[in-house]
């Protein structure tokens, strides 16, 4: 019947009619509401089509760059932009305590249907008692006394991964390349070259496969992004409990298809419902709704493998079993299944993206990395243990000031989150908004506002924690959210940050290899830095602590003031956190001949360990510093001795030294 109607009509209507018709019937069907304005926002500024059309901000979430668009948009038309023809953007700080409030009744929006897969989780959920009754289970999952006892775990993965750098650092020195991680490794100037970002996600889904799942998914030993999936979703959730044959899963890319899920989702979420069934199915979107469905599968299979072999110990999954429902009932497989999928999901890209991004950071800034070195040196001690530990990493201030710069400049949600008002309204800044509006306030942009953090907002300076409005700062700092829907899992994913940075920057020096390469703000964010790894615990590896001394007296006569004693005072306290502290401070002639005969000893000594290590790279950088510090010693302490002695001990010290160290390359 549909079809003859439509044919009827194909008759009746020529070509040259329909060409104006539809693209009339287009506009007028969007310009009505425009005109009509039923919520009364119609006078809020915006770019154009935003006024019209979802479009513009399904396009823009698309293109992946949705955070930095809005925040040029408030650049140019001010706090409170229009970014749909139903969505206000207010980016005002005052307006986090109000839109994301407890008990202000407002709820995710529609955005959020387009995150659901195989049913609701505690993150996806929009009913709000719904919601209650979730959190209430989850949230004691994620108590600090639940999360302390995760600690061992995340460090016995980050260990696993620095063993894993380590051992192809051995290799990269030897000017050897290989394979493992995404795009590979090579050594190149006697160093370890690698993207990061496959790193990191190995080291996420690995930790939170162990918690959630009492598994890991063996990304860090394999060194590759492999997750089994069952090839019959239905049938193994029906089938918990029994083990699966091996016939009956694939391998699949899980961190890949995490990504493609995100992307897709996200920029679906930002188109009317109505829209959505059609939409999924074009070409470009058609993969994003196979990787929904890889990613739920992975979390059946884990949780199929998890019930099927009992772990002794408590795990995220133990406790969503033990966690009871409104009326006593445990959680059906389904429920159980969607939220260790959430989990899954909240859990490991938010964390990995968090690691790369500071490291980003630090990579870019030799400063706050030397800084970052200095602090972890002396309050961790010279225990060569790889991995912190959280009692060693809790009260570090400088680590905490990196870690939350680098989630200051990139919140992996940066994006606004939307949230529907509820009835009655809402008033914000001073502004009324309507039941059935969608506001957001979109942290990428007030986490740049520059009344709150200075003029260089732009710029990774994790001073700017010891300083300015704190009190200004902490309220507008918003990367976990806040309110009835903020990150459940910050506790764990605090730790897990202050154990992964902490970790790795106190046994590695990296820095990016092309110094102008931006970080992307893409959500989820795709690969952006490449690190060159050495270990720098040099004096640990040599364990001559007691030659260090005149090392030491000689760093120590150094001034502070140009930009090379700066690193060098770093270094300097670097070196004297492993060395006693009765020092003289005394700088005369003896102790300045001891000091220059206990560099070169402590040189050759440290470098005939090396050498015969398999640790050459970090002689070239010790190297490196010997010769700046005789430099500097040069320049400014030996004016102070007499200009024959000098001299003589110069040249007799700097030709042993040269000699040793051409010896050793
Ligand atoms: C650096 C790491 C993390 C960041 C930046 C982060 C950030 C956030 C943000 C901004 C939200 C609010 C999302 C929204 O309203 O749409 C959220 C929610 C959530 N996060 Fe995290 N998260 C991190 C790590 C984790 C971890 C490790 C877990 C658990 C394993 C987790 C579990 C959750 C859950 C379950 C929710 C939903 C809470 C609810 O709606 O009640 N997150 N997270």
């Amino acid at each position: 019947m549909i079809l003859g109607a439509l044919n009827t009509l194909y008759d009746r209507i020529d070509l040259q009619t329909a060409a104006y018709a539809i693209p009339g019937a287009i506009l007028v069907a969007h310009l009505i509401p425009w005109l009509w304005d039923p919520q009364g926002i119609r006078s809020y500024p915006g770019p154009f089509f935003a006024k019209f059309t979802d479009i513009w901000l399904g396009y823009v979430s698309k293109k992946g760059h949705r955070s930095e668009v809005i925040h040029e948009v408030h650049r140019k038309y001010g706090p409170i932009v229009r970014i749909a023809p139903n969505h206000i953007s207010i980016a005002d700080p005052d307006a986090l305590a109000v839109v994301y409030a407890h008990g202000n009744g407002a709820t995710k929006s529609n955005f959020y249907d387009a995150f659901v897969s195989i049913r609701r989780g505690v993150f996806n959920v929009r009913d709000r008692n719904e919601h209650t009754r979730k959190r209430k289970i989850i949230s004691h999952i994620f108590s600090q006394k639940n999360v302390m006892e995760f600690e061992p775990h995340i460090r016995l993965y980050v260990t696993q991964l620095l063993q894993q750098w380590d051992r192809l650092f051995g290799m990269a020195v030897k000017g050897m390349s290989g394979d493992e991680g995404e795009s590979g490794w090579k050594g190149r100037d006697g160093r370890l070259w690698f993207d990061l970002l496959p790193w990191a996600n190995y080291l996420a889904f690995d930790i939170i496969g162990d918690l959630a799942f009492g598994a890991p998914f063996g990304m860090i030993q394999a060194a590759k992004d492999v997750a089994l999936v069952p090839k019959d979703q239905q049938s193994m959730m029906k089938s918990y409990g029994k083990e699966a044959k091996e016939e009956e899963m694939m391998g699949i890319p899980a961190v890949k298809i995490l990504n493609g899920r995100g992307e897709f989702s996200m920029s679906l979420g930002s188109l009317p419902p109505h829209w959505r069934p059609v939409v999924r199915r074009l070409p470009g979107w058609r993969q994003g709704g196979k990787d929904v469905k890889n990613l739920a599968g992975i979390a059946i299979a884990a949780v199929s493998k998890r019930l099927a072999t009992p772990v002794d110990r408590t795990d995220l999954l133990s406790n969503l079993q033990a966690g009871r429902d409104g009326d006593g009932n445990p959680l059906g497989r389904e429920e159980l299944t969607a939220e260790a999928l959430t989990l899954l999901i909240a859990g490991s890209d938010t964390t990995s993206n968090s690691t790369c991004a500071i490291l980003y950071y630090l990579a870019g800034n030799r400063y706050a990395q030397e800084k970052l070195h200095k602090e972890l040196d002396e309050q961790l001690g010279t225990e060569d243990e790889v991995a912190a530990t959280e009692a060693q990493v809790k009260r570090l201030p400088y680590l905490e000031a990196c870690i939350n710069e680098g989630l200051r400049l990139h919140s992996t949600s940066s994006l606004g989150l939307p949230r529907l008002v509820p009835e009655g309204g809402m008033t914000v800044c001073g502004q009324f908004f309507p039941e059935g509006t969608v506001l957001s306030v979109p942290s990428y942009t007030i986490h740049r506002d520059p009344t709150v953090w200075g003029e260089d907002v732009e710029v990774f300076r994790p001073e700017r924690w010891f300083e300015g409005d704190q009190a200004a700062m902490q309220k507008t700092f918003n990367p976990f959210s806040v309110g009835p829907r903020a990150c459940v899992g910050r506790n764990l994913a605090s730790l897990e940050l202050l154990i992964i940075i902490a970790s790795i920057t106190r046994r590695y020096d990296f820095v990016l290899e092309d110094p102008d390469q931006k970080i992307l703000d893409k959500s989820p964010p795709v690969q952006f830095a490449k690190l060159i790894v050495y270990p720098f615990h040099l004096l640990q590896i040599s364990g001559h602590t007691a030659i260090l001394r005149p090392l030491l007296i000689v760093l120590d006569g150094l001034e502070c003031e140009s930009e090379d004693a700066r690193e060098f005072a770093i270094l300097r306290a670097k070196y004297r956190s492993s060395i006693p502290v009765d020092w003289p401070a005394e700088t005369d002639f003896e102790i300045v001949v001891r000091a220059v005969s206990g560099l070169f000893i402590f040189a050759s000594t440290v470098m005939k360990d090396i050498g015969s290590s398999e640790h050459a790279n970090p002689f070239k950088r010790l190297q490196r510093h010997l010769s700046q510090a005789l430099d500097l010693f040069y320049a400014r302490i030996l004016h102070k001795i007499p200009q024959d002695t000098s001299e003589a001990l110069c040249r007799h010290t700097q030709l042993r030294l040269i000699q040793e160290m051409s010896m050793r390359t």
